[in-house]
């Protein structure tokens, strides 16, 4: 286990709490910066650890709310940072209604590799408190969620998030600013919920994409018929895989078929 010493605190870091420690100081006022936050901005961070982007965020928005689940580190984000709302506990329980208020929230945060889906996903569920989100993550999953179609990281991650947010690969963080040095590297990427979904059913798009993209190597029909009358979908269509369609195409894929079967997968 890594020990990692910050001023008055030191602790052992937990690997299944994705404690890898930013050490550089460029990298979180790029992340601010990049983030497009203001000074009257609703900021909500995600993990703040040592506070590397939490001090960052401070130089813009005087006071935020910050959600960090390691109780060494939440107290040390108090002692050092009295101005910061801070929540001990786990982001993906806190309730993010009272936070937003009658606003909406800027995210941030250099998430733990664990949680990143879940952390998205909550995200992505909740986007009509969101206004933008600012994350650091692996860099492969960055890969994926800002992915082209007919590249080998488009895929559901791409589809889902693209579809409902503008999306937008920043840079990417070598492994070497961190401690413990992660075993991958990482990136940045921002993600804009839009203004108004692009399909009605959210819920029935969503299984739609998991059952387009489920067998990758088969084509739209191969997936889909089991699920969806397809009568309304060009033939030549259907003789394409998942992967070649863009995300409007999807969407618009989407909204010619029928559901046949409601459960099961
Ligand atoms: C990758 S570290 C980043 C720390 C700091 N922001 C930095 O950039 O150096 C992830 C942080 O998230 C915290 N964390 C892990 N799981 C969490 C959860 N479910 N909810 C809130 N914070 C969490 C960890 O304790 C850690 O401080």
């Amino acid at each position: 286990m890594t020990k990692v010493e910050y001023k008055h605190t030191h602790i052992a870091a937990k690997k299944k709490l994705g404690q890898n420690f930013l050490l550089d100081k460029n990298i979180p006022k790029k992340i601010v910066r990049e983030s497009g936050i203001r000074e009257d901005d609703r900021v909500l961070e995600i993990g703040p650890g040592f506070g590397a982007l939490t001090t960052a965020i401070l130089e813009t928005v005087p006071s935020f709310t910050a959600v960090e689940k390691d109780p060494e580190l939440a107290r040390f984000i108090r002692e050092e940072h009295p101005q910061i709302e801070l929540i001990e506990g786990d982001f993906l329980k806190v309730p993010l209604e009272p936070l937003a208020g009658d606003g909406k929230l800027a995210v941030l945060g250099n998430i733990p590799y664990s949680i990143t889906s879940p952390i998205l996903f909550r995200l992505l569920d909740n986007r009509h408190l969101i206004s933008s989100a600012t994350l650091m993550m692996q860099h492969e999953v960055a890969q994926r969620i800002a992915a082209v179609p007919g590249t080998k990281e488009y895929g559901i991650l791409a589809v889902q998030m693209q579809a409902f947010c503008d999306v937008k690969y920043l840079f990417k963080v070598g492994r070497a600013v961190f401690k413990p040095r992660p075993e991958v590297d990482s990136a940045v990427i921002r993600m804009v919920p839009k203004a108004a979904d692009p399909v009605e059913d959210s819920e029935g798009f969503r299984l739609f994409v998991r059952r387009a993209f489920h067998q990758r190597r088969k084509t739209l029909w191969n997936n889909l018929k089991e699920y969806y009358d397809t009568s309304a979908v060009p033939e030549a269509t259907l003789k394409l895989r998942a992967e070649a369609l863009t995300v409007t195409e999807l969407v618009e894929l989407f909204e010619m078929v029928r559901v046949m079967k409601e459960d099961g997968e």
